[in-house]
């Protein structure tokens, strides 16, 4: 009985209340932008994922909310195309591989070069320690040191640790995204 409540209630939600937020996925290649996409979005994880050419968009609904998620590859021949995507967005997701330390500089470059964008100025940002299933990994109090998030002002910060492969700590992310869907 209680699920056909639920049901009930998301359709009235969905029916009546529709909101549509727009979201940018970036990060460094192989850091699992589009691994956690397809989760999202209900797919399977797969290990051989393929680097993505470009971009690739899916909409993510949750409630009355809908996600319009974009993937941009992150790849350096990409990187040029991060800043427009990420233009009058909601909010901005940033993703780190938590167990390939050897690029964090690179990622605290890339993501300090983007939030310096004026254009991208306010845009609440989203910071995501990705592969926690993994050994050798850093915590979130080290990426926060590592990509020196405490120095970017003038936006709302957040940082969790999360498996896209496990689906640990998705519900997070989704609740940051969905809390900025009607500002
Ligand atoms: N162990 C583990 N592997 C992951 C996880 N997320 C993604 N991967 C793997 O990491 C590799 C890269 O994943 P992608 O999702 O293609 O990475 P991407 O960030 O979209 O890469 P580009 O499209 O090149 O920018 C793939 O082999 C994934 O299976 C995770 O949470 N844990
Ligand atoms: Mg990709």
């Amino acid at each position: 009985m209680a699920g056909l409540f639920r049901r009930v209630y998301d359709w009235l939600l969905r029916t009546f209340w529709a909101m549509e937020m727009e979201v940018t996925l970036v990060g460094l290649q192989n850091a699992g932008k589009t691994s956690l996409l397809r989760v999202l979005a209900g797919g399977e994880f797969t290990l051989d994922s393929i680097p993505t050419v470009g971009f690739n968009m899916k909409r993510v609904q949750r409630g009355h909310v809908t996600l319009k998620c974009w993937d941009i590859g992150g790849q350096p021949r990409f990187r040029g195309m991060w800043e427009r995507y990420c233009r009058g967005v909601n909010a901005i997701v940033f993703i780190v591989d938590i167990a390939d330390v050897a690029l964090i500089p690179q990622a605290k470059d890339e993501l300090h070069s983007l939030m310096e964008y004026p254009s991208l100025a306010g845009i609440p940002l989203l910071v995501l320690g990705n592969k926690s299933d993994l050994p050798q990994k850093l915590s979130v109090d080290e990426l926060i040191d590592e990509l020196d998030l405490k120095s970017i002002q003038g936006r709302e910060v957040c940082c969790y640790g999360i498996s896209a492969k496990e689906e640990t700590n998705l519900d997070a992310v989704v609740q940051f995204l969905v809390k900025w869907a009607g500002r």
